[in-house]
């Protein structure tokens, strides 16, 4: 008996990026990107891991496959290493690249699995660094041209397309507080780059337009539900703030035409607001057919005089967590989803990621039991359930992540997968987690 049962044609998938799992980081006439060259630098990561191997994917991907249809998991949402197609970033295209995509979609599709792509996971090529990287406007055009290319040669076999893969955390984690590539900690340089980021969704959504393709496109943002840690004026307007700063700047800009004008105000305030013009904005605003969002935790702030720039801290709560020391927190899901159904005209939305980290082990039956993982997949699914019953236009669900991967920052330490991978083996062993994941899309629900 489904209890939860959800929408007939609800969209069941998993998730995964290419950095994070392919390995092959210099095979195949693959250019270097800004990952390869940051996790190159001692200290950047995790005990010093790297992507050169990771899940060894590139050259697994039919067993990878073999697994997803085991499960009976029809949509995988996965993203393409521009430098492996444009080993300069951009002119000199690799055809090996593209016949190994092409040989993985082949795959897919011979397995009745829907690809979902994403163009852009943070993976830049090292030239298009070289050159300022998303600082330079030049970068927007290569990005054009990338994705073109992907188009004309995917764009009758791909029905989901996805321009960027959270432009927040490329603009911030990667360029004001340095702890991805390309590794820069200046603020006024990160919300140029986000805007540059937002210029080359705008551009490619319409190119994507204007080839008459059938399928449909979209960008994903990472969002979080905003809570102030008191009802105090300075708490309320920090979460104010906080919410500006890593929902509305993306959400407006892309949805609404504009900047909030609260945070427009305050950024200028700091001198770090970028330059732009209206056509940027129209350019920006391109309409999208709709909206992914990767959710994990709710963030819950403070006003703190002295965190800079936005006086805003996040509070560490003594609640259930996962192994990033993310807070468990379903109820933000719903949250957030209700919010973006009133406030965006309620567009149409993919969550694109949710999922958790948690220290696993193999038992000695080389089982997985990862009854965690199980209560936290259930509790953000029933979430979910509950905003499509309250009229979210939710449309579908990509679980983060098929197999434990290349977790940035934190290397190998960091399991997100439904499948768990020794790294010295490359061994795959299906977790209980996918097996209770293969019943929810079984009965399109969860049972009790
Ligand atoms: C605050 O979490 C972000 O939304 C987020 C979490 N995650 C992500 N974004 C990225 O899209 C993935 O590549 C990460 O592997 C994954 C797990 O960390």
């Amino acid at each position: 008996m489904v209890k939860y049962k959800f929408p007939d044609d609800f969209i069941w998938g998993v998730a995964t990026s290419a950095y994070q799992i392919e390995g092959a980081y210099n095979k195949d006439g693959k250019g270097e990107n800004i990952w390869d060259r940051f996790t190159s630098i001692p200290g950047n990561i995790y005990k010093n891991h790297n992507g050169n191997v990771a899940c060894d994917h590139y050259h697994l991907y039919q067993s990878d496959i073999n697994i997803l249809k085991e499960l009976g998991i029809k949509n995988y949402r996965f993203s393409i290493s521009w430098a492996r197609i444009f080993p300069d970033g951009y002119g000199k295209v690799n055809q090996k690249g593209i016949e190994y995509y092409r040989r993985l979609i082949n795959a897919l599709l011979d397995k009745g699995i829907q690809p979902a792509i994403t163009l852009y996971h943070w993976d830049l090529p090292q030239e298009l660094q070289d050159i300022g990287g998303w600082t330079n406007k030049k970068v927007v055009d290569y990005f054009v041209e990338y994705a073109e290319l992907m188009f004309k040669e995917f764009g009758d076999l791909v029905p989901i397309w996805i321009t960027h893969n959270e432009p927040w955390v490329v603009s911030i984690l990667g360029h004001a507080w340095g702890v991805h590539a390309p590794g820069i900690k200046d603020y006024k340089i990160a919300l140029k780059v986000a805007h540059n980021i937002l210029l080359s969704h705008g551009k490619v959504v319409k190119l994507y337009r204007s080839m008459s393709l059938k399928g449909k496109i979209g960008i994903t943002l990472n969002l979080s539900s905003i809570h102030s840690a008191t009802d105090s004026e300075k708490d309320l307007l920090a979460a104010k703030i906080y919410d500006g700063f890593m929902n509305r700047w993306f959400l407006d800009a892309i949805l609404k035409g504009s900047y909030p004008e609260d945070m427009k105000k305050l950024y200028n305030e700091l001198n770090i607001l970028p330059q732009f013009s209206d056509d940027d904005m129209k350019i920006i605003n391109e309409r999208i057919d709709f909206l992914g969002i990767n959710y994990y935790t709710r963030s819950v702030v403070k006003y703190d005089e002295n965190a800079y720039p936005l006086k805003v801290s996040m509070l560490d709560l003594d609640n259930p967590k996962t192994d990033m020391g993310w807070e468990i927190y379903p109820k933000g899901l719903y949250e957030l989803l209700i919010n973006l159904h009133k406030n965006y005209d309620g567009i149409d939305i993919l969550i694109t990621e949710n999922g958790a980290a948690f220290n696993d082990i193999v038992n000695y039956k080389g089982k997985v039991v990862d009854d965690y993982r199980i209560d936290y997949l259930y509790r953000h699914l029933l979430e979910a359930y509950r905003a499509i019953c309250d009229g979210v236009n939710l449309k579908g669900y990509y679980l983060w992540s098929f197999l434990d991967n290349f977790e940035w920052a934190e290397g190998y330490s960091k399991r997100f997968g439904i499948v768990f991978v020794d790294y010295n083996t490359q061994k795959r062993i299906i977790k209980d987690s996918a097996y209770w994941y293969s019943d929810v899309i079984k009965n399109n629900g969860i049972t009790e």
